[in-house]
């Protein structure tokens, strides 16, 4: 006979800013399992308004709390769709919130949420805020990501690399022998996906069309690699508070005239070489890299990922078991889960932070 079923829904929404992911699972017995998973995109005034909280503005204050409102409403929305597929009640929603400003170094992470409200509306318990203790216990907060990629992928004696491109990249990597390191490489989608929407009005490259009939400018990529970050050593995470749309504009300044195209083929090199050169350091002979956020769905960019490894096959973690898409907000549900286990959520090899820590705060239903 199957153990009772326990159910959690996870809720994430990354630095794409395009909407919602949930995935509603099961961790009977320590397993893993993705049951059902659902994608809310914001409504456009709610993403431009995200969008506007990134930097300092006006009234942000009240403005924080608005959006905070609307997001709950985008994730209850989310929930709602999950329902139908969980048949006995879900135990908790685990909700990551929208970071709208990332600064570890002065003691601080906001991921604007209204979990209170989001109790209210679907009456389940909600866990929330799963990075502020980290950066409490002298952590990064960021990302928290690879000790839920060590418990799903992780294989003994055998050395896997998880590659999340989301608006930014980070890497885990599973050295077969318990031991996990990784940390944010810089920009997965973020540069990409601001410089299409400039010049075709479209929100990415699909599937690195664009980008494959471009041609790599190599000065151009070398100003872009001339950034302190991708040289700062672990523990280290970002985001939009550094790769935005002003630091794009400065590099491109002394190359007006490259073609558009050409950017794009060499802002996907960007992001290939960075999350390969990460790796590299990490580890001398990988051969496994997986790849799961919507990233792993730009064929281009997998290519380049593999090429910068001399050869490396990359595959998405679909060869896992787990959609790529499925896999940061099933992250957030495991999070959950230790939540309500007390048990640890960070890896303090991968944040930095002191020790392992609970990670999360309870809105009860
Ligand atoms: N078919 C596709 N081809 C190319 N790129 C795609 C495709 N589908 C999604 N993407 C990219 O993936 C992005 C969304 O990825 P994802 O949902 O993993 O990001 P996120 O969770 O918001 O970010 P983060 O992990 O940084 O928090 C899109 O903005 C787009 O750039
Ligand atoms: C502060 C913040 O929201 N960071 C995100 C972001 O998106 C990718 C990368 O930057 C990672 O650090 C993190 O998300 C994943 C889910 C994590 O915490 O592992």
């Amino acid at each position: 006979m199957s153990a009772t079923p326990s159910l959690y829904i996870g809720l994430m929404s990354g630095t794409s800013l395009d909407g919602v992911d949930g995935v509603l699972a099961d961790f009977a017995g320590g397993g893993i399992r993705s049951i059902a998973a659902a994608f809310t995109p914001f409504p456009a005034e709610l993403r431009s308004e995200l969008m506007a909280l990134q930097a300092a503005s006006h009234n942000e204050l009240e403005r924080e709390a608005l959006a905070a409102n609307g997001l709950a409403l985008c994730y209850a929305e989310c929930v709602r769709q999950l329902m139908p597929s969980a048949g006995v009640p879900v135990t908790a929603v685990a909700v990551h919130g929208q970071t709208i400003r990332h600064r570890p170094e002065l003691g601080f992470t906001r991921q604007t949420n209204n979990p209170a409200l989001l109790a209210e509306l679907t009456g389940i318990d909600v866990i929330a805020d799963f990075r502020s203790r980290d950066i409490a216990a002298g952590g990064q907060g960021a990302p928290l990501v690879p000790a839920f990629h060590e418990a799903a992928f992780g294989k003994p004696d055998s050395a896997r690399v998880v590659v999340n491109i989301g608006g930014i990249g980070n890497i885990s990597v599973l050295h077969g022998d318990g031991r996990v390191t990784g940390f944010d490489t810089g920009p997965g989608n973020v540069l990409m996906d601001l410089w299409i929407g400039r010049h075709l009005g479209k929100p990415y490259d699909e599937d690195g069309a664009w980008a494959a009939g471009g041609r790599v400018h190599e000065p151009l990529l070398e100003a872009l690699l001339d950034e302190a970050y991708f040289r700062q050593p672990a523990p280290k995470s970002t985001g939009r508070d550094l790769f935005h749309d002003q630091w794009l504009n400065a590099k491109l300044a002394r190359f007006g005239d490259v073609a558009p195209q050409d950017v794009m083929a060499t802002l996907t090199r960007l992001t290939a070489v960075t999350i390969a050169e990460s790796i590299r350091g990490e580890s001398a002979g990988v051969e496994a890299v997986y790849a799961c956020g919507g990233g792993a769905y730009n064929a281009t960019l997998l290519q380049e990922i593999g090429n910068a490894l001399g050869g490396v096959q990359v595959e998405s973690t679909e060869a896992l078991g787990v959609a790529p898409n499925r896999v940061e907000a099933l992250a957030f549900a495991w999070l959950g889960y230790r939540f309500s286990q007390r048990e640890p959520g960070n890896l303090p090899a991968v944040t930095g932070a002191r020790g392992a820590r609970i990670l999360g705060a309870l809105y009860p239903a």
